[in-house]
């Protein structure tokens, strides 16, 4: 897979405007910056970005479109003016349909295999609270800067679940092993402020227009390293998390659909959708 992505690493002349690259899909848009050469795919799924199955789909579809029309970098966003993203749509989990949750499952496999290894460089301006899911879709990228005041981290413990192998080591690629720990068992939200005191988070910005562009700066670091050279470092670097759920995606879905339907797990869930509801109402 990597390597057709690789093939894509050539040169290509710039233009001077920005043009809307896809509008195939509703739930997320591609704008390329002709200037630039940046790509940034914007999620936008009312009320919360809740990554459900087409969510997920759109993702996916977005992430190849970008790899295919050689954009010299992708910048993650949300359209939501105060979530980045949800995180999974607890009503893909929740008394699941059997072959839904399947494809929902291994879409979101789909996703992070696209994105943690995606061949052009990748930075996510977080404009908005982050748990779980959405911190997995930001913690997949190089780069990450955040706005005040918004939460980010791997709240499932919280949640009565557990965050699956390449969740945690998608964390702990950022997180020092101790820090990564600690926070995933805790169940920990951490606010902007903290997030960039541990380096889950790179920088700050003040608003969504100045992530993007501290992102593109990033993205533009690359601009006289060898695109090649670089995707393949980065290959290399991430190889080994990669192989692992390819190798492991048809287990990983069992254990998935194993655990989803344990009864503890769905009254839990349930729990957790009424708090949320009842959190609206109040
Ligand atoms: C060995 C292990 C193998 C397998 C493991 C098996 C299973 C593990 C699963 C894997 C990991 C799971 C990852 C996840 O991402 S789970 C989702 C976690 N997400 C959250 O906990 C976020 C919950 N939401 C919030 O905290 C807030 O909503 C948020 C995002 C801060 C926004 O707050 P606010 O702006 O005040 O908006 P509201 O809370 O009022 O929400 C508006 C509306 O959206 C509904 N909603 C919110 N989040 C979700 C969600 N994740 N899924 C579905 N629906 C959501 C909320 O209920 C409101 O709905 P309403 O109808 O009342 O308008």
């Amino acid at each position: 897979m990597m390597r057709s992505k690789l093939m894509n690493l050539v040169p290509r002349a710039v233009a001077t405007t920005s043009r809307q690259m896809s509008t195939a899909t509703k739930l997320t848009t591609v704008q390329v910056d002709d200037k630039t050469g940046i790509a940034t795919l914007t999620m936008n799924r009312p009320p919360v970005n809740g990554l459900n199955l087409e969510l997920l789909r759109d993702i996916h579809q977005s992430i190849e479109e970008i790899e295919g029309n050689k954009s010299r970098g992708l910048i993650l966003t949300s359209s939501n003016p105060t979530i980045f993203s949800a995180g999974l749509d607890i009503f893909e989990m929740y008394k699941p349909d059997k072959e839904r949750i399947r494809a929902f499952w291994t879409a979101l496999q789909d996703v992070w295999l696209a994105l943690y290894g995606s061949s052009v460089p990748t930075a996510a301006a977080i404009n908005g609270h982050s748990p779980a899911g959405g911190c997995l879709l930001a913690t997949s990228c190089e780069y990450r800067v955040m706005l005040p005041k918004y939460t980010i981290g791997l709240n499932e413990t919280k949640l009565g679940i557990v965050a699956p192998k390449w969740f945690m080591s998608t964390f702990e690629s950022v997180l020092p092993r101790r820090l990564a720990e600690r926070a995933l068992n805790q169940g920990r939200m951490f606010t902007t402020e903290e997030a960039l005191a541990v380096g889950l988070v790179d920088e700050v910005a003040n608003s969504k227009e100045e992530a993007i562009a501290k992102c593109a700066q990033f993205i533009g670091t690359f601009a006289k390293v060898n695109p090649l050279a670089r995707a393949l470092t980065k290959q290399q670097l991430r190889a080994e998390e990669l192989k692992q759920l390819e190798d492991e995606r048809v287990q990983d879905l069992e254990k998935f659909i194993f655990f989803v339907n344990q009864p503890a797990v769905q009254k839990g869930l349930g729990i957790y959708l009424e708090s949320l509801k009842k959190k609206a109402t109040k």
